[in-house]
């Protein structure tokens, strides 16, 4: 393309999308994420850069998804999804943040020296798919985005409410025909229709119970749930509360990372004793499970606790397959718990890796195996199978004996049911379940496998939250000075005590992780830490209390 056609795309950002603010703004874990008021000229200009993404990529589809996941109402944020469904590839990032920062005046000329920069053909074809949350500053948003895609002369695809999973499908798909069809009812047809398929397999036994509670947080996973819901015939109850009516905001005290950080049930949802429920975050990527005892104390079920069952029951068809010559292995953060960790590699004997907090980097090393389980301790997770371990599988399931055919085939389903793209609420949801119903299990059965250290998460306000600089997937802070000594001495006075500070990658904070063997000492622990961030690493505001 001569650079004069590039004209329009300043004259659709001065027109229609121009920049308001000075705030510097940045690629972050999760792509961009702010106020929604901040975004639009954000917005529009990742419509620019997925067209160019798409071009380098030889017209493959681009993903463009419009939320702030499980932020509340007021903001917003834009992710890129590169071609076979996941996060845009890290050296990218740098110029998604430069193309964002720069003034209206220079897009033009910025816009013509990444394209040449990334070498991209502009007379191909580009596609670039479109999703948004429930945020009802999502539409315009989209619109923004839709425009920076025609301005460069892309082909923009909406496909208007949908999970952020969906959209990472859909692109998959999209790229990968073999994957399944690129529609929201070509995603209920391969993972729901492999849940069915797999309920017909495994009666109902034990005390596994299909009815399941569901909290929506007000966003999108909720009112697709409703949508299956009605497909499904006897497989699964579901009861949906939190869906979006009756004034409920979207992730306020409820919400996947509400009942995570704050251990508190969310509010909208009727609780019986002993009744496992789901809670899912407001696009639909994160699911944590919960239930409360008799005096309404509430057990959680956590990423970690999801990530375990997944691996010991691939673990066991996998046996029954005799098909164990494919390794499986299970990637964590260091936000995990350490119990988890050590029931995953003293009982289940799977090997675990560690890396740093967001889900590409989980991603990527869950690849290095045949099987790799995959799950922040938020909830957010999948399950990704190379293509050896598929073709063993494949081969077994038609060629193995009636034994090895029947757990090769329920394996087969299993990955079916698995959104192998990114961390999938509605997908695990069915993957969970079905471990459950093959195993006869109720929630307090499931919970037996090993007992959470208690745990506490603090934030704490600095100056500068790029002072703090970590190692060993974030498990050591190396700046400033002084700082991971102080933490060392603090933590040798906890039994079973562990502590880490870490800046946050999507809000202006230091976050302060720590458990220890009582929930007393993990909250002192936690506070300890959080007073020494505050001292040696400039901290703002109320220097952090410590427990009464
Ligand atoms: C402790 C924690 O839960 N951190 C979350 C949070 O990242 P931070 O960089 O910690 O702000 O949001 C990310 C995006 O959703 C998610 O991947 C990550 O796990
Ligand atoms: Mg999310």
């Amino acid at each position: 393309m001569p650079p004069s056609s590039l004209r329009v795309v300043y004259a659709f950002a001065r027109e229609m999308h121009p920049k308001t603010s000075d705030v510097f703004i940045q690629y972050g874990t999760a792509g961009f994420r702010t106020k929604a008021i901040l975004l639009e000229h954000v917005v529009y200009r990742m419509g620019l850069l997925a067209v160019i993404r798409s071009r380098v990529k030889n017209g493959r589809a681009i993903g463009m998804m419009i939320t702030a996941s499980h932020n509340l109402e007021p903001d917003n944020g834009v992710k890129l999804i590169d071609p076979d469904g996941e996060m845009l590839e890290q050296s990218w990032e740098e110029i998604a943040t430069r193309l964002a920062n720069v003034s209206d005046n220079d897009l033009e000329s910025t816009t013509a020296q990444v394209i040449k920069e990334v070498n991209a053909d502009m007379s191909l074809k580009a596609a670039v798919f479109i999703g948004m949350d429930t945020r009802y500053t999502s539409p315009r948003l989209a619109a923004a985005a839709v425009h920076g895609v025609i301005a460069l002369k892309g082909t923009p695809k909406e496909f208007g409410i949908v999970t952020t999973p969906m959209l990472h499908f859909c692109v998959k798909c999209r790229n990968d025909n073999t994957y399944g069809t690129p529609t929201e009812e070509g995603y209920y047809e391969k993972i729901v229709g492999a849940f069915k398929n797999i309920r017909q397999k495994l009666p109902v036994t034990g005390e596994y119970n299909t009815t399941l509670y569901v909290d929506g947080a007000n966003g999108v996973g909720g009112k697709k749930l409703n949508i299956i819901k009605k497909t499904l015939d006897g497989e699964l109850d579901l009861v949906l509360y939190n869906l979006g009516g009756n004034g409920g905001k979207l992730n306020l005290n409820c919400g996947a990372d509400f009942v995570k950080v704050s251990q508190k049930p969310p509010v909208g949802v009727e609780h019986a004793p002993f009744q496992r429920v789901a809670s899912l975050d407001g696009d639909g990527d994160r699911i944590v499970y919960y239930y409360l005892d008799d005096k309404e104390k509430m057990h959680l079920l956590d990423g970690d606790r999801i990530a375990t069952l997944l691996a010991s029951y691939i673990t066991e068809l996998l046996k029954a397959c005799y098909a164990e010559e494919l390794r499986l292995g299970l990637v964590q953060t260091a936000y995990a718990n350490g119990a988890s960790t050590k029931y995953i590699t003293e009982d289940l004997k799977v090997p675990v890796t560690c890396v740093k907090t967001g889900v590409k980097h989980l991603h990527h090393a869950a690849l290095s195996y045949d099987v790799g389980v995959y799950f922040e301790a938020n909830g957010h997770g999948t399950v990704v199978y190379s293509e050896l371990a598929k073709k063993t599988i494949r081969k077994i399931a038609e060629e193995g004996d009636v034994e090895q055919r029947k757990a090769a085939s329920l394996l087969l389903n299993f990955i079916d049911m698995t959104n192998e793209t990114v961390g999938d609420a509605i997908s695990d949801l069915f993957l969970v379940e079905t471990v459950l119903c093959a195993r006869g299990h109720n929630v307090r059965q499931w919970m037996t496998a090993y007992t959470d250290l208690p745990c506490r998460q603090l934030k704490v306000t600095v100056q500068d939250r790029n002072a703090i600089s970590t190692a060993d997937a974030e498990r050591v802070c190396t700046s400033p000075e002084g700082l991971q000594t102080r933490i060392n001495e603090l933590v040798s006075g906890y039994k079973s005590g562990r502590s880490f500070v870490r800046p946050s990658g999507t809000e202006d904070v230091v976050r302060v992780y720590a458990e220890a063997d009582t929930q007393e000492s993990a909250d002192k622990l936690a506070a300890e830490v959080a007073q020494a961030v505050f001292d040696l690493a400039g901290g703002v505001g109320e220097r952090p209390k410590l427990p009464a």
